[in-house]
């Protein structure tokens, strides 16, 4: 029997492609023109495309057919929260298609939970070009119990003593940047939108943190605007070759950049460690804890994999991190009264003294700014979906099993709005985080801001708690008057979500009597 086959482009990750058998008679044709059975074919293919579309999606709910070729391609390029919830709202599971790659998305926390943790049939795909930009023998790309041994050692840089010694360059780094807000509000008093200072920051920080001051001044400025460029280029949907003047290829530029100066930084670090130093950064408390003869899991790591892992730390923050401290500062900015509770806390925490260090047992009485964070990072979550790729025939419900070759995709905005568990959903209410009887807390499976199951976020503690003293220091700190726009409330999606205006933002000092 004849047969031939048409592969389609593949969008994701390299290793979803969906290949189609064309039907047998299409080799068996009467002789006629050229045109006629080209035209055949084409419609023979075109016919499977929607055949083969509708055999995967039975009864989900989604287009009845799917635009030929490209699929919803268009609605990916450009996505938006309404186009997201409209999907949502069409089902617990439902339907699309991009470029013949067959997508099923998860609304209902019981939906998403479920992919999250079912490592026997799906594993995360990140988008198409995060293997491209972040290198596909990253770490992050290992499953099963490759991941869990090589995430076990990473564990190791994010315990509380780790975590005290990220606290202190945490604070000196925020309030130098925020010397520098002030000093350019002093020059230009009016708002201006603050998406560049709040990743600024974010990236200076995590840089010192990770790497102390093995970067020089020059590098982490060239690194932090040359990361703009691997931002844009996490699209779900990338130009599939890496040419020259393409996203993905700025996004790998820019990789190689930030590469060369983690590996130096690493290296640096392995010869401050051998000199007898004590750690003063993430790296050199990775080498510490490496060289230390008692520790079970010692291996050698080479300056190249370090950079690689600090790397995938790089990635997975930059931009959650930045969209969850412009919402904050939001938040706090259009809710005054949250902020007056901030603020009394921060006053009764620090004894009045603003310049004293903060410490973990000083963060730990911030209750209060705690249940604010976790409160922004619900209502507006960085992260609303992590796309992962079904790997073997997956029965997800009793009526509906996802193909293999598949693409899943669990959204965690639903869990985290679910009336009936944060009543009010939209409202900003850090109080329903204080008491312990309340829904919000008595259903922590809802809260999938940071994920679930064997992939679920490494840097919780760490995000949680940078996001806490950013906005901390900034209630005793400044002051800041939001710009409203037509555009605050509107979110758009770049990697992560940013309202539309970008947060216009006036920073003045608050002087302390
Ligand atoms: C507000 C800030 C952050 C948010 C909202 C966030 C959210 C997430 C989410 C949703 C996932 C995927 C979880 C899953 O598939 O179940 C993830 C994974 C990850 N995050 Fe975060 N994250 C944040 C900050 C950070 C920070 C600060 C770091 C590191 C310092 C980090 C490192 C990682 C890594 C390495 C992974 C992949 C883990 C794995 O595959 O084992 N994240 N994060």
């Amino acid at each position: 029997m004849a047969s031939s086959q048409a592969a389609f482009p593949s969008i994701f990750s390299g290793s979803s492609r969906v290949s189609v058998d064309s039907p047998a008679f299409i080799g068996i044709l009467p002789s006629g023109s050229w045109l006629y059975t080209t035209a055949t074919i084409v419609l023979s293919l075109l016919i499977l495309e929607q055949s083969v579309y509708r055999y995967k999606k039975r009864h989900l709910p989604g287009d009845k057919w799917t635009i030929p070729i490209i699929g919803k391609f268009a609605d990916s390029m450009k996505p938006t929260m309404e186009g997201y919830m409209k999907q949502w709202d069409s089902g617990a599971l439902s339907a699309i298609s991009v470029f013949n790659i067959f997508i099923v998305m998860a609304s209902a926390n019981e939906f998403s939970r479920k992919i999250l943790n079912s490592p026997t049939y799906a594993e995360p795909c990140l988008v198409h070009s995060a293997k491209q930009v972040m290198l596909a023998e990253n770490w992050v790309f290992l499953s099963g119990k490759e991941h869990v041994e090589y995430r076990r050692g990473l564990n190791l840089l994010f315990t509380r003593k780790a975590l005290g010694l990220y606290l202190s360059i945490q604070d000196v780094i925020t309030r130098t940047h925020f010397a520098k807000w002030l000093a350019e509000a002093a020059k230009d008093p009016s708002a201006k939108p603050v998406m560049m200072t709040m990743r600024n920051l974010n990236m200076d920080t995590s840089l010192r943190v990770f790497c102390g001051n093995h970067i020089p001044e020059h590098a982490a400025k060239e690194i932090s605007e040359k990361y703009w460029q691997i931002t844009t280029a996490l699209e779900l949907v990338n130009f599939p070759l890496a040419l020259p003047g393409t996203k993905v290829y700025n996004a790998i530029q820019a990789r190689k950049v930030a590469m060369k100066w983690l590996e130096f930084a690493a290296r640096k670090s392995k010869e401050s460690v051998a000199a007898g130093n004590p750690p003063e950064c993430m790296l050199e408390e990775w080498v510490t804890i490496l060289s230390d003869p008692a520790y079970k899991g010692r291996r050698e790591f080479s300056d190249f994999e370090m950079a690689m892992v600090v790397f995938s730390f790089l990635f997975a923050s930059q931009d959650a991190m930045s969209s969850g401290l412009i919402y904050g500062f939001q938040h706090l900015a259009d809710h005054p009264e949250v902020l007056a509770k901030v603020r009394e806390e921060q006053e009764r925490v620090r004894g009045g003294d603003y310049e004293k260090p903060v410490t973990l047992e000083m963060m730990d009485e911030m209750l209060y700014l705690r249940a604010m964070v976790k409160e922004t990072l619900r209502v507006k979550p960085p992260v609303t979906m992590v796309p992962y790729k079904v790997k073997k025939a997956f029965p997800i419900s009793e009526d509906y099993t996802v193909p293999s070759g598949s693409m899943v995709i669990p959204s965690f905005y639903n869990s985290l709005h679910d009336p009936g568990v944060f009543p009010e959903p939209e409202k900003f209410l850090p109080e329903r985080w204080l008491d312990p009887d309340s829904s919000a807390n008595t259903n922590p499976r809802n809260y999938l801001v940071f994920g679930s199951g064997p992939h679920k976020c490494i840097g919780i503690e760490y995000a949680i708690m940078n996001t806490a003293l950013v906005l901390g220091d900034a209630a005793v700190l400044l002051n800041w008057e939001h710009e409203l726009t037509p555009l605050s409330d509107k979110v758009q999606i770049i990697a992560t979500l940013f309202p539309q205006d970008g947060c216009k933002l006036k920073f003045s000092s608050r002087r302390h009597a």
